[in-house]
């Protein structure tokens, strides 16, 4: 169990249900578990949802989302926090009330717009809300490449647009950006990182496989374990590429679709090698 000042670490995911456990917030506590980060949610949605894609989507009202974070704010306590699918603008508002009622400041980012299948999880009207009312409460926003361009207003087809994107969206307020590399093509998966002045990457090798859904929650979520046990947005961006490798290298097989990566992965490679 990881600890932070003496106690348990703590962190929380506002996001949507995956009915079939690959994504959402079943793929978000299942890393915070297996990252010794004791997990709590707020549900913004549930989805009917398998490896096949997504069947249905029902959104909680937005009163339900706040009175969910109000709940576990005002006793259990958060060290850090992940939004996932928030789908409308106003429940972007209510969360973002939210994190500023409690002045959480850990917080990422996973601008959620649309499944791998296809499915719409995000209003194409809710991405004012988001640019204005989340994206300056942010700590680390993480955007796959779609994202990006959808949120910078620019295609991304070179590194030098992948950093102007990242200046673009940083401009928003977000502290620190993380273009992550999937959807692109080549041997690696590069993450970029932008800290407001400064470019690193984060490589991986790409795996070709279908097992892949899930693969953007899975990582953020990896990234708020690492902030609510108190590593630095660095160090923690490291750890949830560590993971999200070793879950999507040694993936399982479930369903007959595209299937979810193995959140015991990393895990067991760390016992494998100690
Ligand atoms: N085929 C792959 N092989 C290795 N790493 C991958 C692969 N696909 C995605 N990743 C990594 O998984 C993380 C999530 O990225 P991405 O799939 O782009 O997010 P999303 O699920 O939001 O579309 C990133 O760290 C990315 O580099
Ligand atoms: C309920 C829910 N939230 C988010 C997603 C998107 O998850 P992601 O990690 O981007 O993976 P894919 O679905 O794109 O494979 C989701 N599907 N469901």
């Amino acid at each position: 169990m990881e600890q932070i000042e003496g106690r348990i670490a703590r962190a929380l995911t506002i996001a949507g249900s995956d009915s079939g456990g690959g994504a959402g917030i079943q793929a978000d506590l299942k890393t915070f578990q297996e990252l010794g980060v004791y997990g709590m949610s707020a549900l913004t949605a549930l989805t009917a949802q398998n490896t096949f894609g997504v069947q249905g989507v029902y959104p909680v009202a937005e009163e339900a989302v706040t009175a969910q974070i109000h709940s576990v704010g005002s006793d259990i306590g958060v060290d850090a926090l992940k939004t996932g699918m928030l789908f409308s603008a106003e429940i972007i508002t209510a969360v973002a009330e939210a994190i500023a009622f409690f002045g959480w400041t850990k917080v990422v980012v996973d601008p959620v717009m649309i499944a791998k299948g296809g499915a719409s999880l995000l209003q194409a009207e809710a991405i004012r809300a988001m640019t204005e009312k989340l994206l300056p409460l942010t700590a680390v926003l993480t955007p796959n490449i779609p994202e990006a361009e959808r949120l910078a207003g620019i295609p991304i087809r070179t590194s030098a647009d992948k950093r102007e994107a990242a200046r673009r969206l940083a401009a928003f307020g977000a502290k620190h950006v993380i273009i992550k590399g999937g959807h692109e093509e080549g041997k690696e998966a590069i993450d970029l990182l932008f800290d407001g002045s400064s470019f690193s990457e984060l490589s991986g090798k790409r795996v070709e496989t279908a097992r892949t859904h899930g693969t953007g929650c899975t990582y953020s979520a990896a990234l708020t374990a690492g902030l609510a046990a108190g590593l630095s947005v660095e160090a923690s961006a490291r750890q949830a590429k560590a993971f999200i490798q070793a879950a999507i290298e040694d993936g399982i097989t479930i369903g007959g679709g595209h299937g979810p990566t193995n959140h015991w992965a990393y895990r067991r490679s760390l016992v494998a090698h100690s």
